[in-house]
């Protein structure tokens, strides 16, 4: 991806038609050089994108995952399924999704509007960018959004829900619907409700369906289990020393760094720029343009090597607190885990036994740290080194990378497949796209036998007991 620059305001390439590019090169080389001015970086793919919109883990759009849906939102690829043999059929879905695009919570609205006011206040400097946020932009977050599903949530769900039609076409159908045989279970918090509710919507509205309302059964036990989990909360959600490598990044010479620069960027001293600041900072880009499609001044705080670390930081809590930071985080999934395989044999055995699957397709819609666990229990986005505070740069190519995994509607996808005599296969999809069991390399094609991935994951079918993994035992941390 090239960069481009905008000068004054106007899109450097819009100056340039006037004059001979190496004029124009010239001329901002040298009043970069002799003013310190500093340009705001877009992307030339998409001047609306920022640079930095790959780094905004889990608060990026899914669309920075999917970029195809950028210019076709309902654009699926059925050929990419590969199911080992024509008569293949789909026979049930178990979908796992994270809510849509949400507005900020109430503890970070209120770092955003002392941001905000210090740099109203006290920033100096001619920067078209600066001189928007002083003079343009406005505080529009309100305490009482704290993390509702925005209106981009809401088409989110809306637009997940028809492509999932479109690519199980057999499955996910106006007729099983109405039969019931389309089951919708959520969080009770509001922005998973009104995602389920987005997500039907999308299914009744591509069906002109107004004659019958469809179901949905809140159930926390299953989309929160982290705050049934007692040795979770006790021992990761109330102990700040369970997210120590997160919290000693943050007060590391990366940040310090990330820190500085945008202090220089406003021109107000380094004090005054603190880790929460720079935090406060990066999540306006990533809201605005999550819930609003701008590119906005926000992002001129940042360049790419700052982006990076501000990912890391928020790697880091993910990684020490919903995932293999403590063996806990992911154990306390165990009650989904099993939830999720239940419904699987279920419909296995109604294949075998010759009868229809009773439950056709299954929506639960959650967390980040709903997915988040379950994806590590199965061994997903697994690394040899664990991320630490101290080993940043040999990380840069860590597949743990929320940014790529967690967007807001990420999902994980479960299909069983009925291939006949017997022959059920299950495939694994991450937002949209097919991956593989890790550990599991199945020879005949991605779609492993059902049989050899309940064999794979046998010691968890077993055990993993929820009671068991979540009573506080004096045994230690990550036992
Ligand atoms: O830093 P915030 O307050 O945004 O953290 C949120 C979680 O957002 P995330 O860290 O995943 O970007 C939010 O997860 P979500 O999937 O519901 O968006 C979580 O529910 C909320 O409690 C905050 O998590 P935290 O761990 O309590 O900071």
């Amino acid at each position: 991806m090239t960069s481009s620059v905008r000068v004054l305001g106007r899109n450097l390439p819009e100056l340039c038609v006037i004059m001979t590019p190496n004029f124009w090169i010239l001329v901002v080389a040298l009043l970069i050089n002799i003013t310190g001015f500093y340009c705001c970086l877009y992307s030339e793919e998409d001047p609306d994108i920022p640079v930095i919109a790959k780094y905004f883990t889990t608060k990026g759009r899914y669309e920075e995952v999917n970029p195809h849906l950028r210019d076709d939102i309902l654009f699926v690829n059925r050929s990419a399924l590969k199911p080992p043999s024509p008569q293949c059929r789909e026979a049930h879905l178990t979908a796992v999704i994270r809510h849509g695009t949400r507005y900020p919570t109430i503890k970070n609205i209120q770092k955003m509007r002392r941001l905000y006011g210090l740099v109203e206040s006290r920033a100096s400097g001619e920067e078209s960018w600066l001189r928007e946020i002083q003079s343009q932009w406005t505080m529009w977050y309100t305490d009482d959004m704290d993390g509702r599903l925005a209106m981009k949530g809401v088409s989110d769900h809306k637009h997940l829900a028809v492509r999932l039609s479109k690519l199980f076409p057999s499955l996910l159908t106006e007729e099983k619907l109405r039969a019931g045989q389309v089951n919708f279970m959520t969080s009770s918090k509001h922005r998973c409700v009104n995602s389920t509710l987005s997500f039907m919507a999308g299914l009744t509205e591509q069906w002109a369906i107004r004659d019958v309302e469809f179901e949905h059964t809140l159930n926390d036990a299953l989309m929160r289990f982290f705050d049934k989990c007692t040795r979770f909360v006790e021992e990761i959600d109330k102990n700040a020393t369970a997210l120590a490598e997160m919290q000693l990044f943050k007060e590391g010479p990366e940040m310090r760094r990330v820190q500085e620069k945008i202090a220089d960027r406003l021109r107000v001293p380094y004090q005054s720029i603190t880790e929460e600041m720079a935090e406060a900072a990066f999540d306006l880009c990533a809201y605005e343009f999550a819930i609003k499609a701008v590119n906005s001044p926000w992002c001129c705080l940042f360049d790419e090597v700052d982006a990076l670390v501000m990912e890391y930081s928020n790697d880091l809590k993910q990684f020490w607190k919903r995932s293999y930071g403590h063996d806990i985080n992911s154990k306390a999934s165990c009650i989904l885990f099993h939830d999720v395989f239940s419904r699987l044999d279920k419909a296995a055995n109604e294949i075998k036994s010759g009868q229809q699957v009773t439950e056709a397709v299954t929506i639960q819609i959650g967390h980040a740290e709903t997915l988040l666990p379950l994806l590590t229990l199965l061994g997903f986005f697994r690394d040899s080194e664990a991320l630490k505070s101290t080993n940043f740069a040999q990380q840069a190519q860590r597949s743990f990378r929320t940014s790529y995994m967690m967007p807001y509607a990420a999902n994980l996808l479960l299909v069983l497949y009925d291939c006949g005599n017997g022959d059920l296969r299950l495939q694994a999809l991450l937002n949209e796209k097919p991956v593989a069991f890790p550990g599991l390399t199945d020879l005949t094609s991605s779609m492993p036998r059902y049989e050899d991935v309940r064999s794979h994951y046998r010691e968890l079918l077993r055990g993993c007991d929820f009671e068991t993994e979540c009573q506080l035992f004096n045994k230690p941390v990550d036992s």
